[in-house]
């Protein structure tokens, strides 16, 4: 798990061998210990590098190794005693120097990064801190401020910023070992105390207490009840104001509260479910590392609303040339405008060019004709699409993916008006879908493992995090969210406010509550989904709208306050009332006050205090019972898909895992027995009733979520 090596006959060469990104596994430490131990104890050796094979130095920490107890020996001692070593040792950094991994380059006496690696102490991502030293050792480098920002955030840094703020002594384009090793070969007459950076003095900005109550305040508005970036400020505190040997003991005192708690565990969850996503299986055996994807050069996007701007920025800003296609002249030069706009500001922040090149914009689908790939983004009506199909199935070359970008119609329907079902796929992106991260591939009976594979790499291309989902309406994402809202409305009725229900949900760590989200997604979107199934439209009486529909308990609220023509935030009204139409600051409205007390004494209820718990549990409870339904219809093949569609496309707060995440912290007894106690006091609401997975799961013990896939196995999959 380290190489040991002699070059230049007297310098030790160290690799770690641990591959994909020579974590720090307890092997990994077992042979740093050894082949150090060799180094220092051979009289023929004057110097060390240590470096990583296969052009990683290290990605820290091996956190696989955090679920079960600690072995092999511990990382702060064993890198404590490689600073204190008499021989000087130089880290050459290739690929990552990331969490343990930069810990361990800052115990070396001099630092080579190559241009092209990155550094930094994630550890605040997944819940924890850098507590192998890193909280200590890195402010003594490069000060206070910078340190805080770096420890905070868990940002990267390119080489060269590396090099600005003073983490690495050198930046090389050539092999950055044997630039290492010679760095070192000149190291060996100099002294090495000024080199120990745990000897250091902090250097100290006279206003500490003020900086650091600013950076508090600051991750307190951001954080959304995340424990972590707190800790590291304080741990970064004890940096300020204690010597080296107390504050590593208050590193360790902080990182065993993080260590043990259920934010670490949820975020470490959140690294590998994010990871473990792109990795699809089909019933015909055919999977992810299986299936070569085609390459697409050129892609064609119809319709520039809010959704195809964003997706033609998207391809466009990785290189892939596009062409953009509207009905109207006047909508394509506002859509052209919009989108060179966005690619500029986009190009500028990223620090490139803008590739305006890449941008075709015509009215006519004849131009598509030679595309690799088309995706549709027009207004959400199957008719409408199924129209644009067809002409596309006549118009492109009979290779041309087509994909849809449904926000929850049925891919197949469509699939079946071209010439070309298993070339047909869903790529349901969301808003703005430049900005946006995640991308659910909609994978109907008919598509070709090829198509998916295509549609899955071409979201890495996009650097969207890719989950491949079943075709049913809404699919995962907005299936789930049906469930979750209906539970905010029915408490409406019995005496909650949106405001009330929106602060519950914010504070467990939600980006925005269910009404604010509305306001912005537009609350007509879900009216006319009503109207089209028939759940509202013009016979219903509007002074006495009937609270049962199509056979269960309905909430006629929401089409109240769209009669009123309150939209949400594009009409400067909806559940909240904003200064001008287009505004963003969110003010309870009195009218939707009175509204709900009318709406009340109309119908004889008596409103009741509604308390948070009750808020997070049914919202939360109904969310996951749709969950453990779309696993068990097949529509996603993990709880992690689901989880990592609800943080990237929902704002479910990362600490809290996903709703899935949730629900198995909660405790599935718990879930279970709550969903009785409400569907019992709620029979006429269906969401509400227990899915039998989830009763198999507490039946079995409740397992561990990793170990729910076994009890699913044996249902029907739609991927
Ligand atoms: C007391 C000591 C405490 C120390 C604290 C720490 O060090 S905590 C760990 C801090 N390090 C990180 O947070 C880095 C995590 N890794 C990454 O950010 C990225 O993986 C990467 C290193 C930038 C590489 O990215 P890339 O996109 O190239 O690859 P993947 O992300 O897909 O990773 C490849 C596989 O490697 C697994 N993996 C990555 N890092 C770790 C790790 N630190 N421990 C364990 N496993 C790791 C990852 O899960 C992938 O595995 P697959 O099975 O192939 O999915």
């Amino acid at each position: 798990m380290a190489r040991y090596e002699l070059v230049k006959r007297s310098v030790a060469l160290i690799t770690l061998t641990n591959p994909p990104v020579n974590s720090l596994s307890s092997a990994v430490r077992h042979g740093i210990a050894k082949t150090m131990d060799r180094a220092l104890s051979d009289p023929k050796v004057t110097a060390v590098v240590i470096c990583g094979e296969n052009g990683r130095f290290c990605g820290g920490a091996d956190i696989r190794e955090f679920a079960g107890p600690m072995r092999g020996p511990p990382l702060l001692p064993l890198l404590d005693s490689i600073e204190a070593g008499e021989k000087p040792v130089v880290a050459a950094i290739e690929g990552v120097a990331l969490g343990g991994g930069l810990e361990l380059a800052l115990v070396c006496h001099y630092r080579i990064a190559h241009s092209k690696a990155r550094l930094g102490l994630p550890e605040v991502t997944l819940g924890l801190l850098p507590a192998a030293g890193g909280t200590q050792r890195l402010p003594r480098l490069i000060g206070i401020p910078a340190a805080l920002e770096l420890i905070t955030t868990g940002r990267h840094v390119s080489s060269q910023e590396a090099l600005k703020l003073g983490i690495v002594d050198q930046v090389t384009e050539q092999n950055v070992c044997e630039v290492a090793v010679e760095f070192a070969l000149r190291a060996v007459a100099k002294p090495l105390s000024s080199r120990r950076l745990s000897a250091l003095t902090v250097p100290c900005p006279p206003d500490l207490d003020a900086l650091l109550e600013a950076v508090t305040m600051q991750i307190q508005k951001k954080a959304r009840g995340m424990m972590a970036p707190l800790a590291c400020v304080q741990a970064v505190r004890a940096a300020a104001t204690m010597p080296y040997s107390q504050g590593i003991k208050r590193e360790s005192e902080l990182m065993a509260t993080l260590f043990n708690s259920g934010q670490a565990r949820a975020l470490q969850y959140c690294f590998f479910a994010e990871r473990t996503a792109g990795k699809w299986t089909l019933p015909s055996g055919a999977q992810w590392n299986d299936t070569k994807p085609r390459e697409i050069r050129s892609a064609a996007v119809i319709g520039l609303g809010t959704m195809g701007r964003g997706i033609a920025v998207s391809l466009a800003r990785v290189g892939i040339s596009v062409i953009a296609v509207e009905s109207d002249k006047k909508l394509m030069e506002t859509g052209r405008q919009m989108v060179i706009g966005m690619l500029e500001r986009d190009a500028k922040r990223r620090g490139v060019s803008a590739s305006l090149n890449l941008l075709k914009f015509t009215l006519s689908l004849q131009d598509l004709k030679d595309v690799d790939l088309v995706i549709e983004a027009v207004f959400e009506d199957m008719a409408l699409k199924k129209r644009v199909f067809q002409e596309l199935s006549k118009l492109c070359r009979p290779t041309t993916l087509l994909c849809s970008n449904t926000s929850g119609l049925d891919v197949d329907a469509l699939a079946g008006v071209t010439d070309r079902p298993q070339l047909v796929i869903g790529m349901h992106f969301f808003s703005p879908a430049h900005v946006m991260k995640l991308l659910e591939v909609v994978c109907g009976p008919r598509s070709s493992s090829e198509t998916i594979a295509t549609a899955m790499s071409l979201g890495k291309r996009m650097e969207k995090v890719s989950v491949a989902v079943g075709n049913c309406p809404g699919f995962v994402g907005n299936r789930m969210l049906k469930p979750y809202s209906d539970q905010a409305t029915f408490l409406l009725e019995e005496g909650a406010t949106p405001e009330q229900i929106d602060k519950v949900l914010e504070d467990f760590g939600f980006a925005m509550g269910v009404f604010r989200m509305s306001d912005l997604a537009g609350l007509d979107v879900g009216w006319r989904v009503r109207k089209e199934s028939g759940l509202t439209g013009p016979d219903v009486d509007p002074k006495n709208p009937p609270r049962r529909r199509q056979g269960r308990k309905y909430c006629p609220i929401p089409d109240m306050v769209c009669e009123q023509g309150r939209f949400g935030q594009k009409t400067g009204r909806g559940w909240y009332m904003y200064d001008k139409p287009g505004g963003t600051n969110a003010k309870p409205d009195p009218l939707i006050q009175n509204l709900l007390e009318t709406y009340r004494s109309r119908y004889g209820i008596k409103p009741r205090n509604i308390t948070d718990q009750e808020i997070i549990d049914r919202c939360l409870f109904a969310l996951a019972n749709e969950g453990f339904r779309i696993l068990e219809d097949g529509i996603a093949a993990r709880p992690e898909d689901i989880d990592v569609i609800y943080q990237f496309g929902y704002g479910f707060p990362r600490h809290r895992g996903g709703p899935m995440f949730y629900a198995s912290m909660v405790g599935l007894e718990r879930v279970l027995e709550r969903l009785e106690h409400y569907h019992q006091a709620h029979p006429d609401v269906p969401h509400l009733e227990p899915s039998p997975l989830l009763k198999k799961l507490v039946a079995c013990g409740s397992p561990p979520i990793q170990k729910w896939r076994e009890h699913i196995k044996t249902m029907h999959s739609h991927l």
